[in-house]
């Protein structure tokens, strides 16, 4: 769908492609796994003397880690090997790496070992992958607390254990890795919910499979390269009406700032004009550290602006809703966001208007907003985030981002992505409005709102990025600071992509 991007599968498709890609491939894929993650294990232990701690599991996982501690034997790495399940009971393939590690010389031992005197050089999870049912407790659970507190570099083959591949969910106990090894493809579960936080530093191995190749992709990583071959050059001959005109409407009484704020960011991304249309009728009349702003009757945006953004601030008063109203029945691209995305969940008439129209809709929800949209609530939006935003979109016609750890983009026809810029110092007041100006900006901009959606999320996280890379951030960062950062970060993919003047 997007060639420059990295391919992400849930576990049916990781599935289909290991069914597809046959038994018959040699070496195994349990053989390359294994190597892949041999040749991980010393890259990460090169400057640390000692034993290698593998923990094996019942199924495939555990096959992986015994093709590893094979190699590793081989390569003369000291390697205990700690499986305490019936060998018996093993899958086909990992019965036979355990074989061939106990061929190889090596031992298993089945109670959690003790440390060496000087520590484990590096300890690893080959419990279990994307063979994880149900939550993690008893024998597997105390494996998991000890790997976990051992003073040591902590590698999950494939995923950590406990961890969902689908949504990124705790499953009980679960594995706190420093790195991953994962393989064939990405999963949405090492890269979103809690995922991130428990993953550790991911790498990929495709173990030589080309998973596209055997699969369409499912879902779509938003990386630099993808958004990088959307940048797009400026003709010298132009002027500010060849880059539009964003109306952002919100800004009830003490909520002015979400709207300029929204404002300022669309400013600063390149928009051609920016009017702004406070709900508050006793609000500012120009905002004085912004002068390019034009601050004028909300009624008057709605009609002079070409795209529309509605919630920075708006509140849910009866006036806010007919705004929001008089927005969905244009047939200009809106975005809708924080309050007007409140309003929409509350209104039969505005869901049927929303979902009717021809014109995009983009939506901005966090969790919270999501359930609204859905009629359930955040815990159950959150147990699985894509499946959530594919609903929102499906419903509402629209091309939602569900914000959060791994912000979920998604369109009408079933397609999404998943970013991977941004950290918790986002979580701050004024973010979500930020987005949503750079996301107006963009479409204003005459981008497809498909591409500008994306592109807008993962400037925002890069922006707060390289803003923390700074050390501003991520504590106490501002979202004034991330609008301000966002044109820097732009400006500079615009020259990386060749399209500077
Ligand atoms: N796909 C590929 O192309 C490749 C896959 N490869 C590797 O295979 C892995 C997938 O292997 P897998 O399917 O055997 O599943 P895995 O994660 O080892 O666990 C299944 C076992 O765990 C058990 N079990 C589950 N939950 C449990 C719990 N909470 N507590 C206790 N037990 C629990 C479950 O028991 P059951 O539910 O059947 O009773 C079953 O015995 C994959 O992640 C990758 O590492 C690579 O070799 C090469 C390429
Ligand atoms: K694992």
């Amino acid at each position: 769908m997007f060639p420059q991007a990295q391919p992400i599968y849930p576990v049916s498709g990781i599935r289909t492609i290991e069914a597809r890609v046959g038994a018959q491939a040699q070496p195994t894929l349990m053989e390359r796994a294994g190597r892949a993650s041999a040749e991980e294990a010393v890259r990460l232990t090169q400057d640390r003397a000692g034993q290698v701690l593998i923990a094996c599991g019942p199924g495939n996982n555990g096959g992986d880690g015994f093709v590893m501690a094979r190699r590793l034997l081989q390569a003369g790495r000291p390697v205990t090997v700690a499986f305490a399940d019936d060998p018996a009971k093993l899958p086909p393939d990992a019965a036979a790496a355990l074989a061939a590690w106990r061929a190889a010389g090596g031992e298993t031992v089945s109670d959690f070992p003790a440390a060496p005197a000087n520590g484990w050089a590096l300890v690893v999870d080959a419990l279990f992958g994307i063979g994880l049912r149900r939550p993690v407790s008893g024998r597997y659970a105390t494996w998991i607390d000890a790997l976990n507190a051992q003073p040591a570099p902590r590698l999950a083959i494939d995923i950590p254990s406990g961890l969902d591949a689908d949504t990124g969910r705790v499953l009980g106990t679960v594995f706190h890795a420093t790195a991953t090894l994962t393989f064939l493809a990405l999963k949405p579960g090492l890269l979103t919910l809690d995922g991130p936080d428990i993953a550790g530093v991911v790498h990929l191995h495709r173990l030589d499979i080309d998973p596209a190749a055997w699969l369409a992709p499912m879902g779509m990583q938003i990386q630099p390269g993808l958004v990088r071959q959307l940048m797009k050059s400026r003709l010298q001959n132009t002027h500010k009406g060849c880059y539009g005109d964003v109306g952002i409407v919100g800004g009830a009484r003490g909520m002015t700032g979400a709207a300029l704020l929204a404002g300022r960011a669309a400013l600063k991304l390149g928009t051609g004009r920016v009017l702004i249309g406070l709900v508050d009728d006793a609000g500012p009349a120009v905002d004085f550290n912004q002068a390019e702003l034009m601050l004028q009757r909300p009624e008057d945006v709605l009609e002079q602006a070409n795209v529309l953004a509605l919630g920075p601030g708006l509140g849910r008063s009866t006036a806010a809703a007919a705004l929001v109203e008089q927005a969905a029945r244009s047939n200009k691209p809106i975005i809708l966001d924080a309050d007007a995305l409140n309003l929409v969940a509350a209104s039969e008439v505005l869901k049927s208007l929303i979902a009717a129209r021809e014109a995009p809709t983009l939506m901005t929800p966090h969790p919270g907003e999501a359930g609204r949209l859905l009629g359930t609530d955040t815990a159950n939006v959150q147990a699985d985030r894509v499946a959530s935003t594919l609903k929102i979109a499906g419903s509402y016609q629209a091309l939602v981002v569900l914000k959060g750890s791994g912000s979920v983009v998604t369109y009408p026809d079933g397609r999404w992505l998943i970013n991977s810029t941004g950290h918790p110092g986002m979580a701050s007041a004024g973010m979500g409005d930020v987005l949503t100006g750079l996301i107006a900006s963009l479409v204003a901009q005459g981008w497809p709102a498909e591409s500008a959606l994306l592109a807008a999320v993962h400037l925002h996280g890069a922006a707060a990025d390289r803003l923390a890379r700074e050390g501003i951030g991520p504590i106490g960062l501002t979202a004034s600071e991330v609008a301000e950062a966002s044109r820097g970060v732009f400006n500079g993919w615009i020259v990386q992509a060749g399209k500077g003047r």
